[in-house]
């Protein structure tokens, strides 16, 4: 098939032909056949348009009805539910319910175990309340903004970003677009997330940018400061913020934490807590809220050193990688690469970034995000902030399109510069040379003595302006003393007359051991809710056999409970089996729920389908004879028969998915299905 591109090439081929025949008084007939062969391009690009519109529309259709689908069963089982519903909601808040708590703390679990436990790392729990100097050291006072306007009638609040970008997604669906213009708005859209106020200003004009609904004018974009501002303590003299994530917490204990750990770097602290953003459009129920969990990990490590002691572990993982290469290509495609050859040929800046990218990778895959599903895209030139050395974002396809839900960061010494800088408490570690260096230091030496002769209580603060002179400064002071017999010296305490006989400047060799330097910094940083969400799509299916049952196929991981436990009948005997193996299972650490309800075995098992629960003991007749019982896994259906003493080991092994329902059950009795 002919690109767009290619067939509006060829109808505005065709219209300049027709023009150029009746400039150069081509003959009627010349000039009706180009006008004909005009009219067929423009009939075959309009019904090529006519044909993609309905294939997106039945596309949007189809999206509508699964995540319609997908809601009535997660609000429905109450994962999640819209907050103070019975006060009709706020945006963007949402309450998680049973399911919904079990899912999340398993997610959280996890990632404790797959990050904080198994790489040693520091965690610190810091409140949510910040104060402003903090947030200004960062840069989040300044610049923590989105572009807002206004419906001018209404007042509606939009975010000018996206008003733009659904505008020029519109304008480039127009087949009559011309080439040049198309390019243009196709740069435009690149730079969408980098407009200054001004910019913005100009693009919303040119492409004719109306409030949504109304087709109201906007007013003039201005800068909206996502934080929600406090106040701490009840005189109001001390501003704060609610904080708009967990990093800060951990960098502003920096030191204490390197103490923590003997000095000694590479080190990574980790934060999961609860962070706030104004958004001034949440949308997309959990993608895009007002508060959510992050999970961050500030990994920190020489600048001159960033290669991963663990690398090698995972060197061989293939990756969904989206460089800035292959989004600026022609055809934009992302590629599969080992993070070893990754790393090695420069697409990841270094193997530090390079082992978090997979371990993330191994996290999602973990929990149930299909594979075919992730990728890692890396921020473009213009995305990143000028300190930062490489920023890749996982991004997971869900219905709602590619949605950035971990963002990996090689920030470099940003945010322990800023720090340092702002509290005047250094942020540095120490680093001891291997072999001793030589090096010519510039040594001023105030005399004290002639100093407090002259200045009394200034000679304090005289001492200490000409100890933090820089090495061209002291010169320099040392020849205006000497050509001038004075000079004068800028001080906290105001401007004085120093002479050459109240200090000494020379440049001696001493033997440096070591140095102070400020770390790098590496983070991943993980939306939970972001990922929950997207977990849960790709988790959504309905069973082929029946249009009615619908199923969360969540891994063990992250599942809210592990097991039910079902007696087929309502019997005494049963159920007193089913209640002790309850005590066993519970009590091996396996979440279990036990169903005494007098419903058919297959609706039993719907209903816990559809919460995504992986597996089901069902206690019958047998077991009150041979001491069995059958275990079924939600997705095959396939159930065996397993002695009630081996119930608890069995499901111990596949819900810490150490080995698959395959081997673990292989050396059981198959039994047919009763899901009916
Ligand atoms: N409003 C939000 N709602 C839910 N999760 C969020 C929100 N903002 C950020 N996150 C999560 O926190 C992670 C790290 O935050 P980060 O500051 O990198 O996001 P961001 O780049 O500002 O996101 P976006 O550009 O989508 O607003 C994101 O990858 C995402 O998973």
């Amino acid at each position: 098939m002919e690109t767009l591109e290619a067939m509006q090439e060829e109808v505005n081929a065709a219209g300049a032909n027709v023009r150029a025949l009746k400039a150069e008084g081509a003959s009627p007939e010349a000039i009706a056949a180009a006008i004909d062969a005009l009219k067929k391009t423009k009939l075959t690009l309009e019904s090529e348009l006519a044909t993609l519109k309905e294939a997106g529309n039945a596309e949007a259709k189809a999206k509508e009805e699964f995540r319609s689908k997908l809601s009535g069963v997660l609000e429905g089982r109450l994962f999640y539910i819209p907050s103070f519903k019975i006060y009709g909601g706020v945006a963007g808040l949402y309450d998680y319910g049973p399911p919904g708590c079990a899912v999340k703390a398993n997610v959280q679990a996890f990632w404790r175990q797959h990050f904080v436990l198994e790489e040693s790392m520091l965690e610190v729990e810091c409140p949510a309340v910040t104060p402003e100097p903090v947030l200004r050291a960062s840069g989040h006072v300044e610049k923590f903004t989105d572009l807002m306007v206004n419906d001018v009638q209404t007042k509606e609040c939009y975010r000018a970003d996206h008003l733009l970008e659904e505008k020029i997604e519109e304008l480039l669906r127009d087949p009559m677009l011309k080439a040049d213009r198309r390019r243009e708005l196709e740069d435009l859209q690149a730079r969408i997330d980098e407009l200054k106020v001004e910019e913005m200003s100009v693009a919303l004009k040119d492409t004719n940018t109306k409030a949504p609904v109304t087709n109201n004018d906007l007013s003039e974009p201005y800068p909206f400061n996502l934080m929600f501002p406090t106040q701490i303590g009840p005189s109001g003299a001390v501003k704060g913020f609610l904080r708009p994530e967990t990093a800060q917490g951990i960098f502003v204990n920096f030191r204490d934490l390197l103490y923590f750990n003997g000095g000694k770097l590479p080190f990574a602290a980790a934060q999961i807590g609860q962070s706030f953003r104004n958004e001034i459009a949440p949308r997309a129920g959990l993608l895009r809220v007002r508060e959510f969990t992050q999970a961050e990990i500030e990994h920190f490590v020489h600048p001159d050193h960033k290669e991963h002691p663990r690398f090698a572990e995972v060197a061989n993982i293939q990756l969904n990688l989206f460089s800035q290469e292959a989004q600026l290509a022609a055809v934009k495609k992302p590629f599969l690469m080992t993070v070893g050859d990754a790393v090695s040929k420069g697409i990841i800046a270094n193997e530090t970034l390079g082992y978090f990218i997979a371990r993330c990778h191994l996290f999602l895959m973990a929990i149930g995000i299909d594979s075919a599903r992730l990728r890692f895209r890396q921020h473009l030139k213009h995305e990143m902030a000028h300190y930062a050395a490489d920023c890749w974002d996982a991004e997971i396809q869900c219905s709602y399109g590619w949605i950035e839900c971990v963002g990996l960061a090689d920030r470099s010494a940003f945010d322990l510069n800023a720090h340092s800088e702002k509290s005047k408490v250094d942020l540095v570690a120490y680093e001891r040379f291997d072999t001793p260096i030589q090096e010519e230091v510039l040594v001023m030496t105030p005399n004290k003595q002639i100093l407090g002769k002259a200045f009394k209580k200034d000679a304090k603060p005289i001492t200490e302006a000409l100890q933090a002179l820089g090495e061209a400064e002291a010169f320099a002071l040392q020849e205006a003393c000497a050509a001038n017999s004075s000079a004068a010296l800028k001080t906290d305490a105001g401007e004085f007359q120093v002479s050459a006989d109240m200090f000494k400047v020379e440049k001696v060799t001493k033997t440096l051991n070591g140095r102070n330097y400020t770390p790098s910094v590496i983070e991943p940083s993980f939306g939970i809710g972001r990922i929950m969400y997207c977990m849960f799509e790709h988790a959504f299916y309905i069973r082929p056999d029946d249009e009615q049952k619908t199923v969360l196929k969540l891994t063990p991981v992250v599942a809210p409970i592990k097991t039910t436990i079902f007696p087929l009948v309502n019997d005494d005997k049963l159920n007193d089996i089913a209640n002790q193996m309850n005590k066993t299972l519970t009590s091996n650490g396996i979440s279990a729920k036990l169903d005494t309800t007098a419903v058919s075995i297959g609706k039993r098992y719907a209903r816990t389908d559809e919460l995504g629960v992986p597996f089901a003991v069902t206690v019958d007749h047998r077991s009150t004879t041979d001491g069995t019982v059958t275990v079924r896994e939600r997705d095959s259906c396939d159930q065996v028969r397993v002695p009630m003493t081996e119930v608890a080991e069995l499901l111990g092994r596949l819900c810490k998915m150490t080995a698959t329902w395959a081997e673990a059950t292989a050396s059981y009795e198959k039994q047919a299905t009763a899901d009916d």
